[in-house]
């Protein structure tokens, strides 16, 4: 009798988490991204609880290779300074405007050590992707227990979530391209949203654009190909870039566009240790 409970009780019997359906969260086409929206955000990254997105990774009894933490978690109000925890299990790429998360589900895999976040501003598709990679989860355990979606405002909020030098690559695959002169104050690469990108990316990191639009592309290089701290990379030094090769079709406004047999412009910057100018200039 108590073999016949706990066999009813193993995993092989509990019923799968299903993949949503798209159709299910239907959302608005677009969300002005300027919009005073209410977003309860942390005052501090080291104020927001990461576990409950990542668990596997915070997780002390947590299995090998899901890159759990060992050490006792430190109180940084104590020390002043994030703890060894808060440390090795930060977030390092941010896929800004994730979508319905494609480019996640395809990283996941290919770096199960490192813990990636999609932000999204619409609710119904960041609900989607949440429950999509609670069903890959389930369904493909331990993988997937490193990517997790926010919904918030990644135009006024990145910095609420992520220290100085955190990101080891920041993502914007078929951002909105917010036609009209009067919104381009809504477009997501600006001079000053790349003085954000540049404060929040380690020395090295990377900045992926791609887009479908070509007044966009032209506008996202002209802005970064003119930041003294970001320097375009060649596709030649991309070719060996997993995530770059990634970039036209992970996404589904990327297979949208592949399926429309569209022409895509990409545009990838390395995060450089100090300014252009500065670099030039001879020592004193
Ligand atoms: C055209 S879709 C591209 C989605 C995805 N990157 C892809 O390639 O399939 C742009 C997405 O960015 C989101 N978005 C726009 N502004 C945003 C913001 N300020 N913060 C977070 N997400 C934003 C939109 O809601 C939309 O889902």
């Amino acid at each position: 009798m108590v073999d016949a409970v706990e066999n009813a009780l193993q995993p092989h019997d509990k019923e799968m988490r299903q993949h949503p359906r798209k159709r299910m969260y239907r959302a608005r086409a677009h969300s002005n991204p300027l919009n005073d929206s209410n977003f309860d955000v942390p005052a501090h990254p080291d104020d927001y609880d990461w576990s409950r997105h990542y668990p596997a990774f915070f997780s002390r009894d947590a299995p090998e290779g899901t890159g759990s933490q060992q050490q006792e978690p430190e109180d940084p109000s104590e020390t002043g300074t994030p703890s060894a925890q808060q440390q090795q299990a930060a977030v390092r790429f941010a896929d800004v405007g994730c979508g319905f998360g494609g480019l996640l589900v395809k990283l996941a895999p290919l770096y199960p050590d490192t813990l990636m976040l999609g932000m999204e501003l619409r609710d119904k598709v960041s609900e989607y992707v949440r429950e999509r990679i609670l069903a890959l989860r389930d369904q493909h355990s331990p993988q997937y227990s490193n990517i997790a979606c926010l919904r918030t405002n990644a135009q006024k909020h990145l910095v609420n979530y992520f220290r100085k030098g955190q990101l080891t690559k920041l993502f914007f695959l078929f951002p909105d391209p917010h036609f009209k002169a009067g919104t381009h104050r809504r477009r997501i690469i600006s001079r000053a949203q790349l003085a954000d990108y540049a404060y929040l990316l380690a020395p090295g990191g990377m900045l992926y654009t791609i887009t479908d639009v070509p007044e966009l592309g032209k506008w996202m290089r002209e802005k970064s190909d003119a930041h003294p701290l970001f320097q375009r990379m060649s596709d030649e030094e991309l070719a060996t870039d997993p995530a770059a090769c990634l970039l036209d079709k992970a996404t589904e406004e990327g297979q949208k566009v592949a399926r429309n047999s569209g022409l895509t412009m990409r545009s990838v910057y390395r995060r450089l240790e100090s300014p252009v100018s500065l670099r030039s200039q001879p020592r004193q």
